[in-house]
């Protein structure tokens, strides 16, 4: 029996609101997603849900984040002080874990009964009759396959609920669900929570239903069509001898449809029909062509063939959709369902119809998790689950690791422990570099649908698999909460880059890529340098090179990528082999060195006048943001001198003005001046960046200064390690070291509970620190070098609701994200930029040039 349920806030990790007590993992410790017996647990709480549907299973199962148990004090007295209770707010449990989609053709059912047996998907409760949630044909058709195989019962769902459900939840959860796609161009929606009603469902599976959704739980199929993926398929493979529908798909991407489509043209003799608005291109009749010409089927290509259909159904489904919507007065079609399958050029060719029959007063939408509505559905029906509960704030979607080399299917059983997936890494290799290399992205406007245009080169542009990978895994952490202190949390944008812009995207491939051999080399020694930690180190760099190269071929792949996400995506790569804190030992050297020099710094600094002191302060946080072990450049300048030498050398090079500098007014706000008082701020958060000179004589001197001020300082760092970044784990021993040289940093961290026991040597001030104002240290809830304010851990959240003041270290905290951030509270954003290229493209400035941003509250 082994404990579960640690209560680290990262995202790879969370704290769920069940009944734990008394739990344990059943069978192998060392599976990735063991099962869990929750014997206290009162309410049923199932994993699994399937949609059965002609042609695929679609199955959405819901595993528990591994949680590593971690004995970290500073999180006790922290949740006490901010008063952080483990109670929820709530009136029944939320889920702490995972959503997995995963789907099976429907004629190997015995591969899904595997995957579910080898998972023990279907025995996740402790519950004598287990039963399974299930919509779709297949869940009256193969119920006795189940009980058989299982030894569970089916428990039918109905379909159209399901699907209203699953579009709902989707619709409201999920940032980066709805999108719109024209001539080749992916752009998401966002939609309004509370303006999404009504709106028109088409999920188009093998027959096609329109349902008209007025709320949750309140719709009504209006119609339908029987022309629909089944009738491509099925019409499909008669006349092409295709022996899947992927094959079938694949096909209509070389084809040209005029050769069987009877156009306006060749009715008007080459001309438009241009009095009622139809172009001679215009396909007047699908397969038209075939009545007047004396062929056999054996005379056309199949790829005609394939896209004459294609375009038939799309069209006549995209048409007949928006006769409904005219019909309800609606504005708003999502469609869903796996004959779109994330298919470029279907969803070009039903958003035509919609335009074009609209007059363009309409426009089709598609969502990403398409084909699995009716099955997370049917996991929704489950009482009390709480997942209905859920906020976009509390669900993060991570990319799924094996899906760059798999295009998101699932082949053979699950992956269960570390070994099983390096070898599977291994067994990938030649499909791995396969894919490596980059493929050209389609441009904008290209499909030529311009006017029922015949493609011209939508063969080499659009790969017919370019979306097959766009669906993650779904975190839900339901610890998770919107930073309180955004100004206008609708408007917020955390990444500054935009790599929507190729030209981005390509540049921070290539940084990336470049970066991996050496960040390979960091992470093995890290781990002893063995054999094993060369095996994982080598698995892990194949796995981020498929995962970056499968970004470039479609970055909108997991919805809208940021550098951010990219950055974040690398430190994700490491933890799943197994690497989790690379730069631990060049972290621990650089601590060192700088603690033994920060009492003199103290000196230098207590010499001071106030206003010296404030400059030479923020200088010092400047410069020393050089030490960042993610910048290309600056680790080649680590080669040229000793810390301490290059962090003396950064200092001096810090000449004002400096790039962006409102160092003027962020002193007058501090001091005051003739005509303005001195604030004094109640409460700073500090979001501070790397380890050693950084924070230790960058940060912590001026967080002194701070409480010297009397304002209360909140320590903000990462959850999980990233980079050379600092954790909040760690800040709590550095403190201490610190506070042994320093009476104010001692006392404000004996206020704020940092020092609990008898760590320190200097013991001679009195013990009463009533009147001293408290140093704290709270996670954000990340392990990257980067932050999204939308999403942080509860304890940050809290600390937040009496802070005045938000200081944003570092390039990553401040730059990559945040740059454009508004809060409801003074804003200081200081970094150093290590990036020529960002240094030109965001300050008109060049490499290592500074940034010291002041904002006062609004
Ligand atoms: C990873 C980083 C964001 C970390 O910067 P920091 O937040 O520590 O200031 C930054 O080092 C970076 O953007 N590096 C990649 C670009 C380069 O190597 O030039
Ligand atoms: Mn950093």
């Amino acid at each position: 029996m082994a404990p579960v349920g640690g209560n680290s806030i990262h995202r790879s990790s969370s704290r769920p609101q069940l009944d734990l007590s008394g739990a344990a993992i059943q069978g192998n410790f060392e599976e990735k997603d063991p099962t869990i017996l929750l014997p206290n647990q009162s309410d049923d709480i199932s994993h699994l849900a399937l949609d059965i549907g002609g042609s695929l299973i679609k199955l959405v199962y819901f595993s528990r984040h591994e949680d590593r148990p971690v004995n970290d004090r500073r999180k006790k007295t922290i949740k006490e002080r901010l008063g952080i209770s483990n109670n929820n707010r709530r009136s029944y449990p939320i889920l702490g874990g995972r959503l997995h989609f995963v789907k099976f053709e429907t004629h190997k059912i015995n591969q899904c009964l595997d995957f579910i047996s080898s998972k023990q998907l279907h025995c996740g409760v402790s519950n004598e009759n287990a039963v399974i949630k299930a919509t779709g044909g297949g869940a009256y058709k193969y119920a006795d396959l189940f009980k058989e195989r299982l030894g569970v019962s089916i428990e039918k769902e109905d379909e159209m609920s399901c699907l209203v459900s699953g579009a709902n939840f989707l619709l409201k959860a999920i940032r980066h669900e709805a999108f719109t796609h024209m001539e080749g161009h992916k752009a998401f929606v966002q939609i309004d929570q509370n303006d999404l009603f009504p709106y028109l469902l088409v999920n188009i599976g093998s027959g096609v239903s329109m349902i008209k959704v007025d709320g949750d739980g309140q719709f009504q199929r209006v119609s339908g069509t029987n022309v629909g993926g089944g009738t491509y398929w099925g019409l499909g493979r008669l006349l092409t001898k295709c022996k899947s529908f992927d094959e079938l798909l694949e096909l209509s991407q070389r084809g040209d449809n005029r050769t069987i489509d009877m156009l306006v043209g060749d009715i008007y003799g080459g001309m438009d029909y241009s009095k009622i608005g139809l172009s001679a291109s215009t396909i007047a009749s699908s397969f038209g062509k075939a009545i007047s010409e004396n062929k056999d089927i054996e005379d056309y290509r199949p790829e005609d063939i394939s896209l004459s259909l294609l375009r038939m159904i799309s069209y006549n489904i995209g048409q007949i959709s928006y006769l409904n919507a005219l019909r309800f007065g609606l504005k708003r079609i999502f469609f869903g369902g796996f004959f779109i399958r994330g298919h470029a050029y279907t969803m070009d060719t039903i958003s035509f119809a919609v335009q074009f029959w609209s007059n363009g007063e309409a426009q089709a939408m598609f969502l990403r998790h398409e084909g699995f509505l009716g099955a997370l559905g049917a996991f929704m029906s489950y009482e009390k689950h709480g997942l209905d509960d859920l906020m976009v704030h509390q669900l993060v979607e991570r990319f799924p690791m094996g899906a760059p080399y798999i295009g998101g299917n699932v082949h053979g059983p699950p992956l269960g422990d570390l070994n099983e997936k390096i070898s599977w890494m291994e067994k990938f290799i030649l499909k791995g570099t396969e894919i490596t290399a980059p493929v050209p992205m389609a441009p904008p406007g290209t499909t030529g649908l311009g006017g029922f245009e015949v493609p011209s080169s939508k063969g080499d542009i659009l790969r017919p698999d370019a979306s097959k990978l766009n669906v993650g895994v779904l975190h839900l952490v339901p610890t998770l909460e919107v930073f309180p202190l955004l100004a206008d949390p609708k408007m917020y944008e955390p990444n500054t880059i935009d790599l929507s812009d190729p030209g981005e995207l390509e540049y921070w491939y290539t940084v990336l890529s470049d970066h991996l051999p050496d960040l390979v080399d960091k992470a093995v020694a890290s781990e002893g340098g063995t054999d094993d930690a060369k095996r994982r180190g080598d698995a892990f760099a194949r796995a981020f090179s498929a995962h970056l190269a499968r970004l470039m071929e479609e970055p909108a792949a997991y919805g809208k990528l940021g550098l951010a996400n990219l950055l974040e995506l690398r430190e994700e790569c490491l933890r799943e082999f197994h690497f989790f804190d690379a730069y631990r030992s060049i972290k621990q050297r650089e601590n060192e060195a700088s603690l033994a020099v920060l009492p003199d710094l103290l000196r230098e600094i207590d010499n001071m006048n106030e206003e010296t002191r404030l400059l030479t302060l923020v200088e010092g946080v400047l410069a020393a943001n050089i030490f960042d072990w993610g910048s290309r450049a600056c680790v080649d300048l680590y080669h040229k001198g000793t810390i301490i030498e290059i962090y003396r050398m950064s200092r001096k090079k810090m000449q004002r003005p400096w790039r962006v500098d409102d160092f003027d007014a962020f002193k007058e706000r501090m001091l005051g001046s003739q005509d303005k008082e001195p604030c004094k701020h109640k409460r700073a958060l500090l979001f501070v960046d790397n380890s050693g000179a950084d924070v230790v004589l960058g940060m912590l001197p001026l967080a002194r200064e701070l409480l010297r001020r009397g304002t209360e300082v909140v320590l903000v760092a990462n959850s999980l390690p990233a980079l050379n970044d600092i954790t909040a784990m760690e800040l709590p021993d550095i403190v201490a070291e610190a506070a042994k040289h320093c009476d104010i940093l001692r006392r404000a961290a004996e206020a704020g509970g940092l020092l609990v026991d008898a760590m320190i040597s200097n013991q001679d001030s009195p013990k009463d620190n009533s009147s001293s104002v408290a140093l704290m240290v709270v996670e954000n809830g990340y392990g990257s070098p980067c932050i999204d304010l939308r999403q942080v851990s509860s304890e940050l959240a809290a600390a937040a609701k009496d802070a005045d003041l938000v200081i944003l270290e570092g390039m990553g905290r401040a730059l990559h994200t945040n740059f454009n951030a508004r809060f409801s509270c003074d804003a200081l954003k200081l970094a150093m930029v290590k990036n020529q290229r960002l240094a030109e493209k965001l300050i008109n400035g060049n490499i290592y040039d500074c940034v010291c941003r002041f904002e006062p509250a609004g």
